[in-house]
């Protein structure tokens, strides 16, 4: 039970006997005899007391549990006491029950007027009672009794007003400290949109003095998105039917100087004398929403660069694809890859490869379009968005914007501690001509920017459907290569390499063979690149560096003791940091002298990586093995790393040695090549030597050795033997039956 109907209660009963007693009093004899109408009154007057009484204690909140266990004895001895008085006089029993209920009701309004003020007019009109019941009491008379009955009737009605003036404020103050003592913003508003109750809370967060002044307003005044409409709308939810209760909503409320502040809304409504009101509360939501911010941006982000990433690429490149096919535009993406970024970072350290990123990036950036996207794709790769090109525009825009960032990019960096070079190679792919989705643009784009790569750093190629196929073709070698060195498919050939002048077998060269169980016979021109991708060359080039030691260990004591071998190493195989080790254990394993064991690079290899290859060739070198320069003349053809890596042998190219019979330039060429490699004490090989008429010009040349289809192909270990015994045993010749 409530604690003011408890109050009620007690003064209820409290009234209730007294004027019970008061009744059966007046109804003298007629009702019950004289002796059991004063017990019935004593006991009345003393129950009515003990009501007033327990009541106003209740009231003010000092009704004790020992009070309430000792109330019905003390009724009992009160009314026992009370009884046997009148029993002596009964004169007494009207005046006597008249004083004690006007000291009691003295009392009872004395203690509420001291109270608080909201009991204010009961007391005094307890207090008037108890006043009227005294002066009645002593000039009792029955005119008096009259006068006694309307006065009383009175000033019950005015107690009456009092007690609900009371107990009203009581509960409107209560209820005003429940909702302010709310940790949330709480405001109730009608279905016009008027506020009608809110609590400091809510007055606090929206920058008002009090909620008092919040009293009265407008909901749009508050929420400046919201008109007056929709207000209405939001309302109409409540009366839809199956709505869940609270309806959450987030929205951004103005405050009173101005500034805004996210809320999260639950609203639930309720009916009130007939009408809909909405309880609103408010939730400020101002540090979650920051922390979204922050995690909407650490996802959108690159760190490194403050640049949208890959994901948030896509989403962008989405939106522009949609944006192009409505307008009838087209659209570019760039992949760009910094050449020889993973150098940076291994040489100089992380920092600094952040370093030259976020530089590379602002570079990047400052040379786009303010409508341009820029973003970090991964590691060194980004990606530019070039949106909004007029139909057939596109793919001019984008080879302008390429050169652009190649010629940008190439102008070096001045880092913090380091100066820095760096080449874009950039591959181009354009809406619509080369797909309708992000993820096709963004792979065609990559494959374009890996044949670029390929075709030399600095490059940048626009997508084509040839590029499309090398790549099928790449990942169809890349799955058959896994597994194929444990099912033995890999095999080595030979070739000869003879002295130009007296014919002898001097060396041979290694090379790999690929029988696919899946995809038959493979030649290294297609499998080699996707295993140097893949990383698959280095257990590769092991096998190769292991087998071909092997087989030399096998022709010992035959007529191919004293030659030469060579095997291909790629860039990957000499920067792995074991490579000397392993180079190393296979010739002890195999008993060779590390004489007999020549390494041929290319000149891509050689400048990959410099700082490094030149350090391992040092040690290759100090070993005693020996370096070759494989196909000099195709790539960069520089003459420093003649020079700067001490290398031993020298490789003419097929594509020189091939018109060198017909073509001045090419003759011109190896010529000097040649010259060259007398000078810095090189020996000369020339590759696909495929006539006499070569053989014989490139003898007269001065080139040590020749290699080729004219002397032979290569060929199997036994048919390089048996092509070794008869070289041994015959005089200089043309040769070239064997051939596999
Ligand atoms: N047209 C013509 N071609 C001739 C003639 N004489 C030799 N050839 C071919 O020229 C290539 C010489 O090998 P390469 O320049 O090192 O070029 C090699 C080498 O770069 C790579 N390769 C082969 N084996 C290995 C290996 O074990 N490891 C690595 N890393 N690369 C290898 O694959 C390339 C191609 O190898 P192959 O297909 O075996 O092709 C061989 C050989 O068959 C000729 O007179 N005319």
């Amino acid at each position: 039970m409530q604690r003011k109907e408890k109050h009620a209660l007690f003064w209820g009963v409290g009234q209730l006997t007294v004027m019970s007693g008061s009744v059966v009093w007046l109804a003298g004899d007629y009702l019950l005899p004289l002796q059991w109408r004063l017990y019935f009154c004593a006991f009345c007057l003393t129950i009515g007391m003990a009501g007033y009484w327990a009541g106003t204690q209740f009231f003010i909140g000092r009704l004790r549990e020992i009070q309430i266990r000792w109330m019905v004895p003390g009724i009992l001895i009160a009314g026992a006491i009370f009884s046997s008085l009148w029993t002596s006089d009964n004169n007494w029993v009207a005046p006597g029950s008249g004083a004690a209920l006007g000291l009691m009701l003295l009392w009872s309004g004395s203690r509420l007027i001291g109270a608080e003020n909201r009991y204010r007019l009961l007391g005094l009109t307890l207090m008037a009672r108890g006043g009227f019941n005294l002066l009645v009491a002593a000039a009792l008379n029955p005119d008096v009794l009259v006068m006694w009955f309307i006065g009383s009737s009175i000033l019950k009605v005015l107690s009456m007003l009092g007690l609900v003036y009371a107990v009203q404020d009581e509960i409107q103050q209560r209820y005003a400290r429940t909702i302010d003592s709310l940790s949330h913003g709480f405001l109730i508003r009608d279905r016009r949109g008027y506020v009608q109750v809110a609590n400091e809370r809510c007055a606090r967060l929206l920058g008002f003095n009090n909620a008092q002044e919040l009293i009265g307003l407008h909901v749009c005044d508050l929420l400046p998105n919201l008109t007056r409409d929709m207000a209405d709308q939001y309302f109409r939810r409540f009366e839809a039917e199956g709505v869940q209760y609270p309806i959450s909503d987030t929205a951004i409320m103005r405050l009173r100087n101005g500034n805004s502040l996210p809320v999260e809304l639950l609203g639930s409504p309720y009916i009130e004398r007939g009408q809909l009101f909405c309880l609103v509360q408010l939730l400020d939501i101002s540090e979650r929403k920051k922390k979204d911010d922050l995690l909407y941006q650490a996802a959108r982000i690159d760190p490194v660069t403050g640049f949208f990433n890959r994901h948030a690429l896509s989403t962008q490149l989405a939106q522009e694809l949609a944006h192009a096919a409505a307008a009838g535009r087209e659209c570019a993406v760039l992949f760009i890859d910094l050449d020889k970024f993973k150098r940076v970072n291994d040489s100089f350290g992380h920092a600094a490869g952040d370093e030259l990123l976020r530089t590379a990036a602002n570079r990047l950036h400052g040379l786009l379009r303010p409508c341009d996207v820029l973003s970090r794709f991964g590691g060194d790769e980004f990606i530019v968005i070039i949106p909004d090109l007029a139909p057939n525009s596109a793919e001019q825009m984008a080879t302008d914007c390429a050169a652009e960032i190649i010629k940008a990019m190439g102008r070096g960096f001045e880092l913090s501690y380091h100066a820095i070079s760096v080449t874009a190679s950039i591959g181009i792919a354009c809406y619509p001509n080369h797909g309708g989705d992000s993820d096709t643009l963004i792979r065609c784009a990559d494959i374009a920017m890996y044949e670029a790569k390929k075709a030399g750093r600095g490059e940048q190629l626009i997508f084509n459907d040839a590029m499309n196929a090398a790549t099928k073709d790449g990942l169809v070698i890349d799955g058959a290569l896994r597994g194929a060195i444990e099912a033995n498919e890999f095999y080595l050939v030979y070739q000869a390499i003879t002295n130009s002048h007296t014919g002898k077998l001097t060396k041979v060269e290694a090379l790999l063979r690929w029988n696919s169980s899946l995809l038959g016979p493979v030649s290294p021109d297609r499998f080699i690149p996707v295993a140097e991708d893949s990383g698959m060359i280095i257990p590769l080039g092991t096998w190769v560096l292991d087998q071909a030691c092997r087989q030399m260990a096998h022709w010992k004591q035959s007529v191919l003791d004293d030659v030469t071998i060579s095997i291909n190493v790629s860039a990957w195989q000499l920067a792995a940091p074991d490579f000397v080790a392993l180079v190393s254990q296979a010739l002890i394993r195999n008993g060779l002298s590390p004489h007999q064991l020549e390494l041929e690079l290319t000149e891509r290899v050689l400048i990959e990586d410099a700082a490094n290859v030149q350090a391992v060739l040092a040690q290759l070198r100090a070993l005693g093995v020996g370096i070759s320069l494989d196909d000099f003349g195709t790539g960069y053809s520089s003459l420093s790393y003649l020079t700067q890596f001490h290398l031993n042998t020298l490789k003419i190219d097929r594509a020189f040695v091939m018109d060198i019979e017909h073509s001045e330039r090419s003759n011109n060429l190896v010529h000097a090549i040649i010259a060259m490699g007398h000078s810095l004490g090189l020996q000369l090989v020339a590759e696909g030597v495929e006539t006499a008429g070569q053989a014989a010009i490139l003898e007269k040349m001065g080139c040590h050795y020749l290699q080729g289809y004219h002397i032979s192909r290569p060929i199997s270990p036994d048919e390089l033997l048996r092509f070794a015994d008869d070289r041994a045993g015959r005089a200089p010749a043309p040769y070239s039956d064997y051939a596999i």
